[in-house]
């Protein structure tokens, strides 16, 4: 588990977000321009947390993770390294924290991530999360994907530490399909769970809101999911609807398919109450089932 810096658990303020849903192309000057275009637009706006979608450098296709990946360093050589250049200067053009979607991120072994990289106000890398469960799926007459085809899998959980107001729980689209890691990073006192995304159209309308409603209540926290929106050319058309819930899995800001930005306003007496009118943080029966925020190592 990374755990990036230290702090005390619940939102400590209230704290403007915003969601912005793009789809992405083939050219990955064009996807960073435009990232970089609505990042400075929601920045106009106050936001002081800024997500954006998976993959929103790249097209989302298992042959194309290759072409579009860079390495992830604390030092970024914008040669090499362009997208995650850009996501550092994003951060301290506008003085934000930026939650960087994600980006084809290639290791010194030459394996591959999809890679959600985090940057403070002053453009520092925070912390890095690669997806954890990679989307391999087959659903007939629906979608078929393998992400293993070209991808490797991270194996860590992310919390991050963002100064001044809290941690975060990090997760990458089909990672919000597995409760575990959401319960562990809400349990080491995270007040919100993000999930830059690109859901389909097979599974978005039975399950992207659903999961990020639940992953809310389970927890009673906020949840953020940042998707690209819907480009019917593409060869992966994406779900769109992202959506902020609250702990009590009320969806307090959305979108439709096509590009736009949400905004909400988290604030920290809205977590507070919620668990203290349906107190599950201190009805857990661990004398029937294990703690399993207590099973992981925090190093
Ligand atoms: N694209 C994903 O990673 C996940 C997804 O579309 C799904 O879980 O369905």
């Amino acid at each position: 588990m990374q755990i990036s810096n230290s702090g005390d658990g619940l939102l400590k303020k209230s704290l403007k977000v915003a969601c912005i849903q793009i789809s992405s192309g083939p050219n990955k000057a064009r996807n960073l321009a435009k990232a970089r275009e609505k990042v400075l637009q929601a920045a106009s706006e106050r936001a002081s947390l800024i997500v954006l979608p998976e993959c929103f450098n790249s097209p989302y296709s298992t042959a194309s993770f290759r072409e579009y990946a860079e390495p992830l360093s604390h030092s970024i050589d914008p040669q090499k390294s362009p997208s995650f250049a850009a996501l550092a200067k994003m951060a301290s053009d506008t003085g934000t924290f930026i939650i960087g979607g994600s980006v084809p991120e290639r290791d010194l072994s030459g394996n591959i991530y999809n890679t959600c990289a985090v940057y403070s106000p002053q453009g520092k890398l925070l912390a890095s999360h690669r997806k954890m469960h990679l989307f391999d799926i087959n659903v007939a007459g629906g979608i078929s994907f393998c992400e293993s085809d070209t991808l490797s899998a991270g194996n860590k959980i992310t919390i991050v530490d963002l100064e001044g107001y809290g941690r975060i729980g990090l997760g990458i689209c089909y990672d919000m399909r597995f409760a575990e890691p959401s319960t562990i990073a809400s349990r080491q006192g995270a007040f919100a769970l993000i999930y830059p995304s690109a859901f389909n159209t097979t599974t978005g309308p039975l399950h992207w809101e659903l999961l990020g409603r639940a992953r809310a209540v389970d927890n009673q926290v906020y949840t953020m999911l940042c998707s690209q929106s819907r480009d019917p050319a593409s060869s992966y058309p994406a779900w769109g609807y992202s959506m902020v819930a609250d702990p009590m899995g009320q969806i307090v800001a959305k979108t439709e398919e096509k590009e736009d930005i949400i905004y909400a306003t988290l604030e920290p007496g809205v977590i507070t109450k919620s668990r203290t009118a349906i107190p599950i943080t201190c009805q857990r029966r661990h004398d029937v089932y294990p703690d399993i925020a207590k099973l992981v190592d925090l190093q």
